[in-house]
């Protein structure tokens, strides 16, 4: 459960008191995600999403965050959408922290996706792209490549204490990419972290996508190669073709791929797989005192990332030929 900040009923009913949103009938934490807390709120009107933004969320990007869930939600995205206080103001603070509500979305995440959620999802990324096409504001991405090296830094001395070799594999990983990370590729607004547990189905149809918080400009295949990475791989390590095929081939019915991203994609999904291991490991190693989470296996992406390795072209993800 990630809840590193935790909120009285006091408090939340005087914070609740600057929204148009009835009374507080019941809250509490939510038991999934790892980066910022949340909290189902009901009330009299409905239920609600309050995050408090934590360690990794910076608060001049809050704006970038709220204004691209309008801007999607206004392109016809499914997506959660901010809610403004009486003064008009979305963004607040409770318990010290930096905090929205927003809109509660109806529909599951699912744990063990088919290649039809994937084809679904692959689709959905792409429109996700297209509506981000015209959005006005811009956000670096801190957790490209320029960020792997001042996160491996943090916890070299400590890497190899999760596994043996790891602070090497990682060095040498980290000096590949550096020096033949793609440049030049089409760009614009990507989620950088749709993961199975980010993106809602109802009726086996995507119904929604939640947590910009990684959102950011970049290139659009590397958020290709970030799904590729969390929804085409089995329980065991196994990547699954045939789930990479319908995450391409959905993505592509929507928004082809140019010759040179595709070239680039066996490059991307290696640069993504190192991204989740560094966050993972950076995180399994400094869990908070007292904070309800559950860190997340940084080996499994070591283990993606030598599969990664071992590619020769993006037709080993499953890419039409
Ligand atoms: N708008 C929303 N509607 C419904 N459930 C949500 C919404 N936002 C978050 N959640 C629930 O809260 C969980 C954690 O949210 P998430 O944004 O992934 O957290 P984090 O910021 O820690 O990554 C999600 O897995 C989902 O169950
Ligand atoms: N998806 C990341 C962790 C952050 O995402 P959250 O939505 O689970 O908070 C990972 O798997 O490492």
């Amino acid at each position: 459960m990630a809840v590193y900040t935790d909120v009285s009923p006091a408090e939340l009913e005087a914070f609740l008191s600057g929204y148009d949103v009835g009374t507080l009938t019941s809250f509490h934490g939510i038991a999934e995600g790892v980066e910022n807390s949340n909290f189902l709120v009901q009330t009299t009107r409905g239920s609600y999403i309050l995050t408090l933004y934590e360690k990794r969320v910076n608060r001049d990007d809050l704006p970038f965050f709220i204004g691209l869930m309008e801007h999607l939600a206004a392109r016809g995205l499914s997506c959660p959408q901010p809610v403004a206080q009486r003064s008009g103001a979305v963004l607040s603070e409770i318990a010290g922290r930096p905090a929205a509500m927003v809109t509660f979305l109806p529909g599951v995440s699912v744990r063990r996706p088919t290649a039809e959620h994937c084809a679904e999802l692959g689709r959905g990324l792409a429109r996700l792209h297209l509506a981000g096409a015209d959005f006005a504001l811009a956000r670096a991405n801190n957790l490209s490549v320029a960020g792997w090296r001042p996160l491996f830094e943090a916890a070299d001395g400590q890497a190899d204490g999760v596994a043996p070799g790891l602070a090497a594999a990682i060095a040498a990983e980290l000096a590949t990419l550096e020096a033949s990370w793609p440049k030049g590729l089409p760009a614009g607004v990507i989620h950088a972290d749709l993961f199975p547990d980010n993106a809602f189905f109802l009726d086996e149809k995507l119904s929604g996508i939640i947590d910009f918080y990684f959102a950011c400009t970049d290139f659009l295949a590397y958020d290709v190669a970030v799904c590729l990475n969390a929804w085409c791989f089995e329980p065991d390590g196994a990547y699954n073709v045939t789930k990479g095929r319908a995450l391409l081939s959905g993505y592509e019915a929507v928004r082809p791929l140019s010759d040179k991203e595709k070239a680039a994609l066996p490059r991307l999904a290696r640069g993504a797989a190192l991204r989740f291991l560094l966050t993972r490991l950076v995180d399994w190693l400094n869990v908070p005192e007292g904070a309800l989470v559950r860190p997340k296996d940084p080996l499994e992406y070591l283990r993606k990332l030598r599969f990664h390795q071992a590619v020769d072209s993006a037709q080993d993800y499953g890419l039409a030929a």
